[in-house]
Formats: C-alpha cells, structure tokens, sequence
C-alpha cells in the first residue's frame, strides 16, 4: 500500500516534516489498520505556510487571469489523468467505495478546478458613467484564505475551495480533517506541478488547534470551513473577531418529503442517494424522510429490496457499492443514534447491526413511524440511518420540514410540478432538489441558511466569496468645496 505520505506538509512548493508535532495515525477504515502516519504542524510549521502563502500572494494576484486559469486547467487535467490512483487513495483515506470516488472525488476537484480556470479571465470590475465623472471598480482577492475540511471528501473539499480561491488571486493554506489527511496533499503536488507558483497552495496537517491557531492568525485574510455546526459556531466567532471574511459549509438535518403521486422507484433511488451515498456522509443528506401515507408501505417495501441489493464489502473492490464508515468513533456515533431509535420508539424497517467483520461497518438501516421529536428526527447522525415519518398534507409537511435550526438541503418527489416548485419555494433550505436529490454540479451554487451555513461554494458566487469590490470615483473637472 503506497499510502505514506513523502511527508506530512506542502508548504512553498515541496514537502516538508517536523516530527515534532503530534503524531496522527492513518487508519484505513475498511480493515482498522494503521497505513499511514502524518504529524500535527508545529507553530512553526505554521508560520512557514503562513508566511509562504503571503509571499507568494501579491506575484500571484499580478499574473493575468488567463495566466492563472491555464495553470487551474492544467491541474484539471492532470487530476482526471490521474483519477485512478487519486480514488484508490482517497478509498484508503475515508473507506468510501471506488466505484464513488472514481466517480465523485477527484472528478469533482477536477470539474472545480477547470470551472473556475476557465472563469478566471473573465473576472472584471464595471465601469460607471455619471455625467462627466465616472466610477470604475476593481475586483481584488482578498490575500491568504484559509480552508479547513470534514473527513468525508477530502479531494473534493481541497479543489472545491482551493479553485475558486487561486482563481481570484488568492493564496491559500489549507488544514484537511484529521481523520483524512492524505488527499490534499496530493491537490497541492498537482497545483505545483501544472505550474502554481510555491507558496501559493499549502497544506498543513493538524487537529482543531492547527485550524484554530489558522483562523486567528493575523495573516490570514478570509476562512473557509467544511465541518459541523458547533466546529462552525467556534471558527465564525474567531474569524469575526478580527472582521475576517468566511464560508461555512456546515451540517445539516435535510428534509425528503415524497408525495403519493410519486414514482416509486425514482423515490426510493432518491431516498438511498439522500441517506446511503458514502455510507451516510454527506452534509447534505434527506435523512428526515417524510412520505404521505398512501404511498408508505409500497415505498417502504420496494426501499428494503432495494437496499438488499446492496454489495457490501472491500471498498477497493469495483463492485462494492457500500463501505465502511470513516472511523472507528464516527461507528460508535452511529450505534447510538441507532439505540436511540429504537429506545425512543421508532420502528427498525432493515439494518440496525455492525457487521461481523474487520473494519468499521454498519448495515443500512431504515427507521419507520419515527416522529417528530425523536432524536433521530432531529440531530445530524452523519451515517448510514433513514428516518421515515408519515404526513398528510402538504401544508402540514412544509412547516415540519422547515421546524429544523438546520437549512442546508430539501427535496421533493411528485409528479405535480405546480407542487414541486411551491414546496421548494417554502423549503428553508439553500440546496434544493426536484425529483432527484444530492446531485453537486460545480455550476451551481451549494450551501446551506440557517444553522448550515454562510456563503455559496461552487458556481458564479463563490467568486463573490473570494474577492472583494474597490471602488474608484474619477473626477475629470473642478472639485467643489464648501470653503
Ligand atoms: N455543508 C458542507 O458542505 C459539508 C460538507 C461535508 C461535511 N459537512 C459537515 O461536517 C461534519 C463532519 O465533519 P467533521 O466531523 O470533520 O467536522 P468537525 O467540525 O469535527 O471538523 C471539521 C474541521 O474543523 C477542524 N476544527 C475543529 N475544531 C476547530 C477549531 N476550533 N478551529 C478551527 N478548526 C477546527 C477539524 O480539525 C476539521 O478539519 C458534519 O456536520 C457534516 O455535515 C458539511
């Protein structure tokens, strides 16, 4: 397994180590065994990127936007030459199948990079005549961002932020989870090698206090944050307290409401993309499924085929289209939300049970009869567990969906098209699906309201996130004064 790392950071253009920081064990969740280890980056370590990326900033900023975008694209292609190895290691790193990631991880950095390559040249201020005066503005980056990532798409995430970031001029230091820290890593070798100038991506490893000694740095310029909302809560008061800009890309509790004029099967395929994708791992899951009663026990039966169907196995196996979760303590997360359920009364429809095997494996597993206030209709399980409530209404199942401090995604399956743009228009949520549900392309823009977040990644917003307007009045007469 080539799964070592040269080393544990990417800093101004090439590895480096300082055993000296806390060592992190990598550990491939589909065995629990240790295959690689990385160390946690020392304060100086720290100020190495952090200086890198503020040296490098202003040269980068200067090159042309075509000039930048080409070496985006470039890193783009590399990145789909490479797309094999990227999703067997990005399976090493989070357990997640390769028949997904050799589809969904590197391809996706690559669509970010490519996307936001090609935008690179066309970013321009306006010009604004008034009389003989005019205004002109300039879009600038903002300077070194910071980007900390979840554990659940660690290539996606790096690209996701680093593409839209280098695209505007910025520099960027970027902190993956430590539960998965070797993908990024290889994000950063690609930039340089399609061209990037040192200094301009980096990535250090660490725990929350690497991230956390980040975000307050007075160095850095803007944050970027993947995680949970507690995680979130924390980065946002630290970036705010130095009025520093920020994205937060947070969890979520998303409602899937399925109306009994639905197609069955086109429900059930959007129910298992919206709970069993990545065993679960996906901030922006359905996991609180509401079906009207008419359709309930014919959507429940078909959903249990269905998920028999399942292969269940070694995630580096192309036909496995189900692993593991990502850690060991992520499992154990799972199995008490898991009891929960059943304590509080829910019906278990399939699954409930850890595998009897190596690794950190839990069947699919599908609550019915769950109600409103049950823990598992209200918390962020972030695994493999469907919770399925019954409504009546549409009326009623909106004001239910939205009764959530969560807002990140929200779909609907009916064939009633009136009805699938009226309820997502009363969703409370920033991503939203009709008649499908998780699809993430990079034009359009993702991101949560409410407790799930600030900012939009992807698309045309993301460069409103990662630049800055100035504004210039010309004055080409006399200046009036009042004395
Ligand atoms: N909205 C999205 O785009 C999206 C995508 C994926 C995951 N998520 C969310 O991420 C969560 C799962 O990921 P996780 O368990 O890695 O989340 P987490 O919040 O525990 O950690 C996220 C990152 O923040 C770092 N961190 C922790 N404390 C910090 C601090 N005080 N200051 C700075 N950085 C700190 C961690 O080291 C990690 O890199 C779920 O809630 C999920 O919904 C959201």
């Amino acid at each position: 397994m080539h799964t070592q790392p040269t080393a544990s950071h990417f800093i101004n253009g090439a590895y480096v180590e300082d055993t000296a920081g806390t060592p992190i064990d990598v550990i491939y969740p589909a065995t629990g065994e240790v295959i690689g280890r990385v160390h946690s980056a020392t304060p100086a370590i720290i100020d190495h990127a952090l200086n890198a990326a503020r040296a490098a900033q202003a040269a980068w900023a200067a090159m042309t936007g075509t000039e930048r975008g080409r070496i985006l694209r470039r890193a783009a292609d590399i990145m789909r030459a490479r797309n094999h190895d990227l999703s067997v290691l990005e399976t090493f790193d989070t357990g997640k199948p390769y028949q997904e990631t050799s589809v969904a991880d590197a391809t996706s950095g690559a669509d970010a990079l490519e996307y936001f390559g090609g935008m690179a040249a066309t970013l321009t201020g306006e010009h604004i005549q008034l009389g003989d005066d005019w205004v002109y503005t300039r879009r600038e980056p903002l300077g070194v961002c910071v980007g900390i990532g979840a554990w659940n798409y660690p290539t996606q995430i790096a690209s996701w932020k680093g593409a839209p970031a280098l695209a505007c001029g910025n520099t960027m230091v970027f902190k993956p989870s430590e539960t998965t820290p070797l993908c990024a890593l290889k994000v950063a070798e690609i930039l340089h090698e399609a061209g990037a100038p040192a200094g301009v991506y980096n990535v250090v490893q660490g725990l929350g206090d690497v991230g956390a000694a980040l975000v307050s740095d007075s160095r850095v310029d803007k944050v970027s944050l993947t995680g949970s909302v507690p995680t979130g809560r924390k980065v946002y008061a630290a970036a705010a307290a130095e009025m520093k800009h920020v994205t937060m890309e947070l969890g979520g509790k998303s409602p899937l409401i399925i109306f009994d004029d639905a197609d069955v099967e086109n429900a059930v395929s959007g129910a298992i993309m919206a709970n069993f994708y990545s065993s679960g791992q996906v901030c922006s899951n359905g996991t609180r499924v509401f079906v009207q009663t008419g359709i309930k026990e014919a959507f429940l039966a078909r959903l249990t085929e269905r998920l028999g169907k399942a292969v269940i196995g070694d995630p580096q196996d192309p036909e496995t289209s189900f692993g593991p979760m990502v850690s060991e303590g992520q499992m154990k997360i799972v199995q008490g939300y898991i009891a929960k359920g059943q304590d509080e009364g829910a019906r278990l429809v399939t699954g409930g049970a850890r595998l009897d095997r190596d690794g950190f494996y839990l069947e699919p597993t599908v609550f019915a009869d769950v109600t409103d206030g049950m823990t598992i209709a209200r918390e962020e399980i972030f695994g493999p567990v469907m919770a399925v409530l019954d409504f009546e209404d549409e009326a009623e199942v909106l004001a239910r969906a939205n009764d959530t401090e969560f807002g990140l995604a929200a779909g609907v399956f009916t064939r009633d098209l009136a009805r699938a743009h009226r309820v997502v228009a009363g969703f409370e949520a920033g991503t939203c699906f009709i008649n499908s549900y998780n699809d993430a392309p990079v034009e359009a823009p993702f991101g949560g309201v409410k407790a799930s977040g600030v900012g939009r990644e992807n698309s045309k917003a993301a460069i409103e996130h990662y630049s800055q307007v100035k504004s210039v009045y010309v004055r080409m007469g006399d200046v009036e004064a009042p004395f």
